[in-house]
């Protein structure tokens, strides 16, 4: 048997064009020709067990070789084999409709993933790092002939009579020069550990020697020999594939310290199991969150029937989920995806919601099993709940159950929970529920020591997503405002009808602010007087709080014109409180100086609670403190 031809394909030039193309991820060919003898070797035990081959099946194996000297690596199988004239089927006739598609589309494909995966180029990816291509063949079938193809990645081949003497295929790669870095025994290794680590057959990569006990010599220590065995790369069995009653909390443990070796132990974990839409499998980890967003980015891995795919996960998992860490396979995600296929892909949508309903479902379990474990939780996974809760509508939904509020006092409540707490003191004259918050306990204590006073609770609003975490309760709550509590004076916070009465005649007023205004050269400071309770203080500095709002959004880049904000310089309001004993001390003095240094003092004091005294103002003020003492 010896036969010459050409591939089917109309277009002289394509190979190089593959090549070419595809060169960016070339090290996918091993994924690709490992997954094809893993494919071939199930095949045959299908057919076993359908009965259609009644043959010895064996234990499946694939293997991965190279030979430095002769510039090749081997991918073997004990699979089904190939006919010369399969090979003629399958391997000749480039699974694509025809190359016009191929060549109109290879233009507008994003990576080489794309093109593999539209026109089923697994095979031809070997010629990505192969100047020529060698299968030797045996089918299964009956009365079957060893098959030999060579092809030098032109459009010809030759199919002649092969040597192989068992069933199975060999895929010999000869390297070609530019792809020598993969006649190496780590970088294989390395690309193998990567694709094939999780495979469902076993995979075996050279040798290894163990020693082990071999009884004992003539002292009677124990004695060790070394035994030679297959490297096998792979674990075939990995938990995912395993249902979750085998599985108990250290093998959830153990695999999440393979996967990921230097980091900590999960929190928990949720073992995801559906076949109906679509079918998934996996196992999600809650890592311990530290308050950075991307440092333990993609972590989660995607399989395609235990095949690695990616760890780019972003379209199949919510956004808010991916600092989560494990495995999902699915073999309803193709091997080789690409994102503009994940981003219009149904099932992806599919996936992407039952995940986000079984995290809220886990978290809900936990928090009703056993809150007091839940809340000791809270500061790790806090910050994906919030996250979820603030970007997912779904997810929101459920979240309003579990999601808690913390205050300064450290006690932590369910929003419900909270409304009960706060609800008689925080209500102001029209009915409307004001909830404080703090972002800086230490800063802004004199603000929540006057809050305190006043019977006010104030929340703990101090993580990275707190910002939008305030915004979004505001929308979500009904008739609910939030104030971060150095936004007013306390008296103000929650405007309530029984404001203490003012002292002063209005032309003792204007006088008061008179004295301020010149006393206070800071610009955008703006000076008003308030009838405060007597035992507020004198003086406080506050700024407004949508004005703070804007302008913290406009600093965190916020689109929609907030850049407009950001322009503004910071502006304050100067409350003073004509009710204060010190206001009358101002009026009763007739002299201008002691005036002015009452007022600046005041100011001063109000400043250096808040942080906001330094500097050149700051000696001036220890100075003016020691004159008045
Ligand atoms: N090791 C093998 N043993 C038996 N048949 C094989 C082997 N490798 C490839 N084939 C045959 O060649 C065909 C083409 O392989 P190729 O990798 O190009 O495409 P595919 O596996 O069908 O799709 P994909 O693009 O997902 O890899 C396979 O479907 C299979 O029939």
């Amino acid at each position: 048997m010896q036969e010459k031809g050409t591939i089917s394909i109309h277009t002289e030039n394509i190979f190089p064009i593959i090549k070419k193309f595809l060169y960016s991820d070339n090290e996918i060919f091993l994924r690709e020709l490992v997954s094809n003898a893993v494919d071939a070797t199930q095949k045959i035990k299908r057919l076993a067990s359908l009965g259609q081959y009644n043959g010895e099946v064996g234990e499946p194996l694939v293997e991965v070789s190279f030979d430095e000297t002769a510039k090749t690596i081997t991918i073997s199988d004990n699979g089904l084999g190939m006919t010369a004239d399969e090979i003629k089927k399958y391997i000749n006739q480039i699974a694509f409709s025809g190359a016009t598609e191929f060549m109109e589309k290879f233009k507008e494909a994003n990576d080489a993933n794309e093109i593999i995966g539209r026109f089923g180029l697994g095979f031809y990816s070997a010629f990505m790092v192969a100047d020529q291509v060698e299968i030797q063949t045996l089918s299964y079938q009956d009365g079957a002939e060893p098959a030999r193809w060579i092809c030098d990645g032109s459009t010809e081949f030759e199919i002649s009579e092969g040597s192989r003497t068992t069933r199975g295929t060999d895929i010999i790669l000869h390297v070609n020069a530019e792809s020598e870095e993969f006649l190496d025994k780590s970088r294989l290794q390395q690309i193998l550990d990567k694709y094939a680590k999780f495979l469902p057959v076993p995979i075996k990569f050279g040798e290894r020697t163990d020693s082990v006990p071999d009884g004992e010599d003539e002292e009677g220590k124990p004695k060790y020999m070394d035994v030679q065995s297959d490297n096998i790369i792979n674990e075939t069995n990995p938990i995912w594939t395993k249902a979750p009653s085998e599985l108990k909390d250290e093998d959830y443990l153990s695999f999440y310290k393979e996967l990921y070796p230097f980091s900590e132990d999960p929190l928990f974990w949720i073992h995801l199991n559906v076949d109906y839409p679509f079918n998934l499998t996996g196992v999600l980890y809650f890592p311990k969150v530290k308050n950075d967003f991307d440092f333990q980015r993609n972590k989660i891995k995607l399989f395609s029937r235990q095949v690695f795919i990616t760890d780019e996960v972003k379209d199949i998992v919510p956004e808010f989920l991916m600092l989560l860490h494990g495995v999902i396979d699915s073999p309803d995600i193709p091997l080789n995806v690409s994102r503009s296929f994940l981003q219009a892909d149904s099932n992806v949508k599919k996936i992407n919601t039952y995940i986000t309903r079984k995290v809220a479902d886990k978290l809900n379990d936990l928090f009703k099993a056993d809150r007091k474990a839940y809340e000791e939780k809270w500061n790790d996974i806090g910050l994906f709940v919030k996250y979820g809760y603030v970007s997912d509508e779904k997810f929101s939904e459920k979240a309003k159950d579990f999601v808690l509020l913390t205050n300064t006092a450290k006690e932590t409540f369910t929003l419900n929970e909270y409304k009960e707490k706060v609800e008689p003191v925080q209500t102001d004259k029209d009915g409307q529920l004001v909830y404080i918050y703090t972002n800086d306990p230490d800063k802004q204590d004199t603000f929540i020591q006057s809050a305190g006073k006043k019977g006010y609770d104030v929340l703990l609003m101090n993580s990275p997503i707190d910002n939008h975490f305030v915004s979004h309760l505001e929308q979500k709550l009904e008739k609910t405002s939030l104030k971060r509590v150095d936004a007013d004076v306390a008296d103000k916070l929650i405007k309530k009808d029984d404001a203490p009465a003012t002292v002063l005649t209005d032309e003792q007023v204007t006088q008061v602010k008179a004295v301020f205004e010149k006393a206070i050269t800071k610009p955008n400071y703006k000076v008003e007087l308030e009838s405060l309770n007597p035992e507020e203080l004198p003086v406080t500095v506050t700024m407004d709080e949508f004005m703070r709002r804007m302008k913290d959004m406009a600093a965190m880049g916020g689109g929609g014109g907030m850049g407009f904000y950001g322009n503004f310089p910071d502006s304050y309001k100067v409350v003073v409180n004509g009710n204060h004993k010190l206001i009358t001390r101002i009026l009763e003095t007739g002299d201008e100086a002691t005036q002015s240094q009452l007022a600046k003092q005041a100011f001063d004091l109000a400043l250096l609670s808040q942080g906001l005294l330094t500097g050149a103002e700051l000696t001036e003020f220890v100075n003016r403190s020691v004159n008045l003492i």
